[in-house]
């Protein structure tokens, strides 16, 4: 199971490479990592297994946080309507995005990064996202708020780029042009 010594830290140059599409269909390798990479959000968000091996609670997990280099993510949580999202994709990319922004007002974290970077993260607002999912089926996923905010959470890990790379560094916590509070 993956723990958080598995778990890579900012510094570390993995976080900042962009990652290699996974060959479709997957290995058995690939198939058996996403699948671990899924778990482990499962075991942070179950309160037992989380404090039993020291786990961060997460919502979502990408390749190059466990140092693999491929375009792999795994999403495991319910949005603020209660709709679960519990996913593994391969090559996931995001195909067309709204103009109009949002953010969390309680700004972002991440695994890889041992500290509280405050700040909004301006993020699109709405975006569609087409990948292959751990069956191998194509999905097309249509995403708003909360639930976008996270995939592109984890699209940004693929692409080398870390949240915080997007807080404004005059005034973190300036409203974002064209934006609304997803929470
Ligand atoms: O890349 C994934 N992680 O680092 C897992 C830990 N962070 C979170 O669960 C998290 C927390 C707040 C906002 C967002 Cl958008 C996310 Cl993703
Ligand atoms: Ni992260």
């Amino acid at each position: 199971m993956i723990t958080m010594e598995d778990i890579i830290r900012e510094g570390h140059p993995a976080l900042r490479k962009v990652t290699e599409d996974v060959e479709l269909p997957p290995s058995e390798k690939d198939q058996q990592t996403l699948e671990e990479m899924l778990q482990y959000l499962k075991n942070s968000q179950d309160e037992v297994v989380c404090d039993r091996y020291g786990l961060r609670p997460g919502v979502g997990l990408a390749a190059p946080q466990i140092n693999v280099n491929k375009r792999m993510l795994a999403v495991h949580f319910v949005d603020l309507k209660d709709k679960l999202y519990s996913y593994g994709l391969f090559n996931p990319r995001i195909v067309s995005h709204s103009v109009e922004r949002t953010y969390l007002s309680t700004g972002e974290g991440c695994l890889s990064v041992d500290r509280e970077v405050p700040g909004y993260v301006p993020r699109y607002r709405r975006i569609t996202v087409k990948a292959t999912d751990l069956e191998g089926n194509e999905v097309k996923l249509r995403l708003k708020d909360y639930a976008a905010i996270v995939f592109q959470h984890e699209i940004d890990h693929l692409n080398g780029v870390m949240f915080y790379d997007h807080i404004n560094p005059e005034d973190p916590f300036k409203e974002p042009e064209n934006a609304t509070p997803a929470d």
